[in-house]
């Protein structure tokens, strides 16, 4: 199990989520927004949330290296490009919700070809904890560099922020995009433009 993007929290000493931890402190939001944590419809809202952050959140036991522990020895040293893979995160400020889009892109180097799905999976994992959508995009890219040693990896994610739409500035329909671009794609621009191209197709 390899270590983490040094921005990230440790996420594996934790252990189960403190459901009746978060149940406490929704119904004293509820209180203190100055409605009734006993009436009918909000009684059993404090446990909803509970598992809900549970479940936004599983990333935190998560460590999205493990994704990549099993490899094909495959012959294959050009580009791979997930695109399109949809996720939901929370905003570490706000704790609101931004989700959106990333695009995974790799070139293998020494037959270290991983399951697609996996891609998705570490994009998920990331994703499902407090966040900022610059180090979704770092993390998950580092953590391919890390274990797959590619010649390249490209990670965009392209996302709208609720923070910035229900509230706030109220900007809705603008869109945030970001990406990590590493190894062979950081220096050849011919590289780069092709999986640009192939991202916005
Ligand atoms: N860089 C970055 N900023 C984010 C992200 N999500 C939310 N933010 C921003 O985080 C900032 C927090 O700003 P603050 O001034 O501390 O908080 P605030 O008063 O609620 O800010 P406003 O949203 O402008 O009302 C805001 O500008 C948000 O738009 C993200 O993923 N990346
Ligand atoms: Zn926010």
């Amino acid at each position: 199990m390899g270590l983490f993007h040094p921005l990230e929290r440790e996420v594996l000493s934790l252990k189960e989520v403190d459901l009746e931890k978060i149940q406490q402190a929704v119904r004293m939001i509820i209180e203190a927004i100055g409605d009734n944590p006993d009436r009918d419809g909000l009684l059993d809202t404090p446990k909803r949330v509970a598992k809900m952050y549970a479940e936004v959140f599983e990333g935190m036991r998560v460590n999205e290296e493990e994704f990549f522990e099993t490899v094909f020895s495959e012959d294959h040293e050009e580009m791979v490009l997930v695109k399109d893979i949809p996720f939901y995160s929370m905003c570490e400020h706000h704790l609101v919700p931004f989700f959106g889009k990333a695009h995974v892109a790799y070139i293998p180097r020494g037959g270290r070809v991983v399951g697609l799905s996996k891609l998705a999976r570490a994009v998920e994992a990331v994703a499902r904890r407090p966040q900022l959508q610059e180090r979704i995009t770092s993390t998950v890219a580092d953590a391919i560099v890390r274990k797959l040693d590619p010649h390249g990896v490209v990670v965009v994610v392209e996302a709208e922020h609720m923070c910035m739409t229900m509230r706030g500035v109220k900007k809705p329909g603008s869109k945030t995009v970001t990406s990590a671009v590493r190894g062979i794609f950081a220096h050849d621009a011919a590289a780069r433009a092709e999986v640009f191209s192939l991202i916005r197709t």
